[in-house]
């Protein structure tokens, strides 16, 4: 798929939002789109999905199925989430494909009505619908904000997945979600432009504000091993976040033991 020379803005006398962006996105590759609030990262998302045309320039070569998981699900919807996704099977002409519940953790909601689903559950919803269509381009806009710790950690596999099996991905993820993925192909989007960004934009404890432009990596990176309840664990892992720290969650059935004196610490460099 490549984008030619193109520009948009929504209305003809508003600002131009992107200016004379041109890229290309191969089939099998997964990029991680950043850039502050309001640089045009949804936008440049509904334009790749066909959700908006550009004003100026091209965009050829996008494949026949679309996945799209939008910012915000529409919950408005008189639906439960099984007839949704059945309705959704029905008009693209496929199969309904229960898998995808079930591994976004969405079975047990699956006789709830759309808009009594909580925000993180409405977000796996469009996650759902995104990844059944069987889509030759798939398009997540900030698919990680408002998702549980455990889908969370699940979704970059289920991504490089459909990556695996030749889909176009392309996700806005201001929280770098997706840094582990190998291969991951970065661009950024500031001032109208849409620039690869070559190195990982870590930024330390204020990731979410940070520009890959202004801010360098650390130069050091320490892991830190934190046991705690699991009913508290969902909480401090958003708070850390919320600090820009990355977060990975794993389940234990035992408390670790408390490490006896200071210099049982584990304390791992990277
Ligand atoms: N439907 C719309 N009509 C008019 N202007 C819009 C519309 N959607 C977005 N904009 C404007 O386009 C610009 C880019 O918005 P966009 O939502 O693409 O940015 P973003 O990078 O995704 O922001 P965020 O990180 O806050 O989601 C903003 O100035 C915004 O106000």
């Amino acid at each position: 798929m490549r984008l030619e020379r193109v520009a948009f803005r929504y209305r003809r006398r508003s600002p131009w939002v992107l200016r004379d962006v041109s890229l290309s996105l191969p089939p099998g590759q997964v990029t991680e789109v950043t850039g502050h609030n309001g640089a045009g990262k949804s936008t440049l998302l509904r334009l790749l999905a066909g959700l908006r045309a550009p004003r100026r320039g091209t965009i050829a070569g996008r494949p026949a199925h679309v996945g799209y998981a939008p910012e915000r699900f529409p919950t408005g919807q008189p639906f439960t989430v099984r007839t949704y996704l059945e309705h959704m099977a029905a008009v693209r002409g496929l199969p309904a494909a229960d898998d995808w519940t079930g591994r976004l953790n969405l079975d047990r909601l699956r006789d709830v009505r759309l808009p009594e689903l909580s925000k993180g559950s409405a977000q796996k919803l469009g996650l759902a619908q995104a990844f059944a269509a069987h889509p030759g381009l798939l398009i997540l806009d900030e698919p990680f904000a408002g998702l549980d710790s455990a889908t969370r950690d699940a979704l970059p596999a289920l991504i490089a997945e459909l990556a695996a099996e030749g889909s176009t991905v392309v996700v806005s993820d201001h929280q770098h979600c997706l840094d582990d993925l190998p291969a991951l192909h970065r661009l950024h989007v500031a001032n109208g432009t849409v620039t690869p960004a070559t190195a990982p934009v870590h930024a330390g404890p204020h990731r979410d504000t940070a520009d890959p432009h202004e801010a360098p990596a650390p130069a050091s990176w320490t892991v830190l091993e934190v046991a705690v309840p699991s009913t508290e664990a969902e909480a401090l892992a958003n708070e850390l976040r919320a600090q820009g720290h990355i977060v990975r969650h794993r389940e234990r059935s035992e408390p670790p033991s408390a490490p006896a004196r200071p210099h049982d610490r584990m304390d791992t460099s990277k």
